[in-house]
C-alpha cells in the first residue's frame, strides 16, 4: 500500500513548523528538553533540538502505525522472510538473544550459540600457542564492523591477539598491513559470507602464501568464516574445523554478531564479545517490546523521516566524540546506505519521495577543524547525530572536560546560532541535532548503540516501504569489472570509447 498521502501531511506539518525557528521552538516549550528524551540501559537519547514539535511528532508516530512498523519488528524477530527480493528471513538479533518462540528464531539461535562454543575452543586453542597477531580478510560487511568493534573496545577488554585488518584490493594496503608482522607469530582469517569476494579471495591468497608452510598444515593458521564451507576449504586447503560458519539469515551488514565477529572475541576475548552481543539484546528487547512512542529506535528512524521528507534534508552526519569510535561513521555508511539506498518499493514499484540522505561524519574535536565551517555557516543544513561518552576511561581530566565542553557548545551552536550585523560573522543557527550519551564505553553499550542503528534503518525502511536487505546496486560495478580484467592484461579492447582512452593510460 502506499505511504504517499500520508508523506504528503508529513510535508504540511512541515511547512508549518518551519516557519518557527528551532530556538524558538525550544524556547517556547522547554519542557521538550526533559519530554523529548529517552534512555534505554547505558544510552541516554535527546531530540529536544530536531526541528519538529509535539504535533509533528505525533503525525510521526501515526505515519510509523499506519506503515505496520509494531507489526513488522515482529516479522523480523520472528525470521519471516522480510527480504522478499531474495527470499530470506533476516535474525541477526536471534545471535544476538532468543526475543521469539517461532521455530524459525530458535532454530537460527541455537546455531548461533552453538558457532560461539566453537568459536571459544579456537581462541583458547590459539591462545596456547604462540601466535600474537592475527590479520582479518574481508571486505564490507566482513570488515566494517569487526573493524570498528576492534578499534574501540580494545582499551576496555585488552585479549589476547593484536588483530589487524585487511580489505582493500590495492595491493599496498597487503604490504602496510604485513609489514612488520612475522609469518611464524600471525594467524589469518578469511571472512566472506559468499567466499566469491574478489578482494578477499587475492588478499586471501596474498595471505595464504605469506603464511607459507604456517598456513594449511594440520595445525595451520589460515581460518575462515563463511556460508559456504565448500569454498575455503577447495580454494585455500582449509579444514572445516578452521571454518567457522555463516548463514543466509544474516545480512554482511548485521553480521559481526555472528563468527565474523571471530577478530573481534580474539581482540577482546570470547567473554567481553558476549557482553557486546548482551548490550545489542537489551536495546532488542526494549525496540521490540516498548510502544513506538517511548521507543528509542522508532525516535530515531522518525526524526530521520522527518529530516528528509519533511525538511528535505540530502544528507545526514554522525560525529562521535570520542575517539576510540572514530570509525563509526565508516561503519554506518554501509549499515545505513546500502540498507536504504533504494528508489523502489518492496513490489517494484517507485518510490514517490526521497530516501537514503548521504551520510558521513567522522570524529570531534578533529571535525570541527576541517568541514564545521560548512555545518555553521554553509548553504545546506546538515542534520547531525552527536554521540558522547559520559565516562572517560583515561588519566586526562581536563581534556576530558574540553571533549566535553566542545561536545555541548557544537550542538548548542548549531541550533541556536548567533545574529551579528556583520553577515559574515552571523550564525544562522536551525541546525537539527540529536544526542546520544553512553555512560561509559563498554562492550554493552557499544553493542547497544549498533543495534539502535540497526533498529533504526530497518524502521526507516518500513514507512518508505523499502527492502533494506539486498544490495543489487554494487553488482552492476563488480560485473563491469570482471569483464575488464582481460582488458587490462591486453588481452581484449573495451567496447565504451571513454574506458578504451582510459585503458591507454592505464596500460
Ligand atoms: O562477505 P562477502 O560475501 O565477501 O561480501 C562482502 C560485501 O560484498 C558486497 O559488496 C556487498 O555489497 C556487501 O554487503 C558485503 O558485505
Amino acid at each position: 500500500m502506499s505511504h504517499e498521502p500520508r508523506l504528503s501531511q508529513l510535508l504540511a506539518q512541515a511547512g508549518r513548523v518551519v516557519q518557527t525557528p528551532l530556538h524558538k521552538l525550544v524556547v517556547d516549550d522547554p519542557a521538550r528538553a526533559q519530554d523529548f528524551a529517552l534512555r534505554v540501559g547505558p544510552i541516554y537519547a535527546n531530540f529536544a533540538r530536531q526541528h519538529y514539535d509535539r504535533d509533528a511528532l505525533a503525525a510521526l508516530f501515526v505515519l510509523a502505525e499506519q506503515a505496520g512498523a509494531r507489526h513488522k519488528l515482529q516479522a523480523l524477530f520472528d525470521g519471516e522472510k522480510i527480504n522478499l527480493t531474495e527470499g530470506r528471513a533476516v535474525l541477526h538479533t536471534a545471535l544476538r538473544g532468543d526475543l521469539s518462540s517461532t521455530a524459525t528464531a530458535r532454530a537460527a539461535h541455537a546455531q548461533a550459540v552453538e558457532a560461539r562454543a566453537r568459536m571459544r575452543v579456537l581462541i583458547d586453542a590459539l591462545a596456547a600457542g604462540d601466535v600474537t597477531d592475527v590479520v582479518s580478510v574481508g571486505i564490507g560487511g566482513s570488515d566494517l564492523g569487526p573493524r570498528l568493534a576492534v578499534d574501540a573496545l580494545t582499551g576496555a577488554a585488552p585479549g589476547r591477539f593484536r588483530v589487524h585488518f585487511l580489505s582493500n584490493v590495492d595491493g599496498h594496503a597487503a604490504q602496510r598491513v604485513l609489514a612488520g608482522l612475522d609469518p611464524r607469530h600471525t594467524a589469518a582469517v578469511l571472512i566472506s559470507k559468499t567466499f566469491g569476494t574478489q578482494e578477499t579471495l587475492l588478499n586471501g591468497a596474498i595471505l595464504r602464501d605469506w603464511l607459507g608452510e604456517h598456513a594449511s598444515a594440520d595445525g595451520g593458521r589460515l581460518y575462515a568464516v563463511s556460508a559456504n564451507v565448500e569454498r575455503p576449504a577447495a580454494a585455500f586447503g582449509i579444514p572445516p574445523e578452521r571454518i567457522l560458519p555463516m548463514w543466509d539469515w544474516v545480512g554482511g551488514r548485521y553480521s559481526l554478531w555472528s563468527a565474523v565477529g571471530f577478530p573481534i572475541a580474539l581482540a577482546i576475548g570470547m567473554d567481553a564479545f558476549e557482553a557486546m552481543l548482551a548490550g545489542a539484546a537489551q536495546m532488542d528487547a526494549h525496540v521490540l517490546h516498548t510502544p513506538l512512542e517511548q521507543n528509542l529506535a522508532a525516535w530515531h528512524a522518525l526524526t530521520a523521516v522527518w529530516n528528509r521528507n519533511g525538511l528535505g534534508y540530502a544528507t545526514q552526519a554522525v560525529h562521535a566524540y570520542d575517539e576510540r569510535l572514530k570509525l563509526l561513521s565508516n561503519y554506518l555508511q554501509q549499515l545505513v546506505m546500502e540498507s536504504l539506498g533504494k528508489s523502489v518499493r518492496t513490489d517494484g514499484s517507485a518510490v514517490e519521495v526521497d530516501t537514503v540522505p548521504v551520510w558521513w561524519g567522522g570524529a570531534g574535536t578533529d571535525t570541527q577543524h576541517s568541514f564545521f565551517q560548512a555545518l555553521h555557516q554553509g548553504t545546506s543544513i546538515v542534520p547531525s547525530d552527536f554521540i558522547g561518552v559520559v565516562r572517560s576511561d583515561t588519566p586526562y581530566a581536563d581534556n576530558h572536560r574540553a571533549l566535553h565542553a566542545n561536545l555541548l557548545a557544537q550542538t548548542e551552536a548549531f541550533a541556536n546560532g548567533q545574529a551579528s550585523d556583520d553577515p559574515h560573522r552571523a550564525y544562522a543557527g536551525g541546525r537539527p541535532t540529536t544526542m546520544i550519551l553512553l555512560d561509559a564505553l563498554t562492550p554493552e553499550s557499544f553493542g547497544a548503540l549498533l543495534a539502535l542503528y540497526e533498529h533504526s534503518v530497518y524502521l526507516q525502511s518500513v514507512v518508505w516501504g523499502i527492502n533494506a536487505f539486498d544490495q543489487f546496486g554494487v553488482e552492476l560495478g563488480k560485473q563491469v569489472a570482471s569483464r575488464l580484467l582481460p582488458a587490462l592484461a591486453g588481452e581484449a579492447q573495451a567496447d565504451d570509447p571513454v574506458t578504451r582512452a582510459l585503458l591507454d593510460q592505464l596500460r
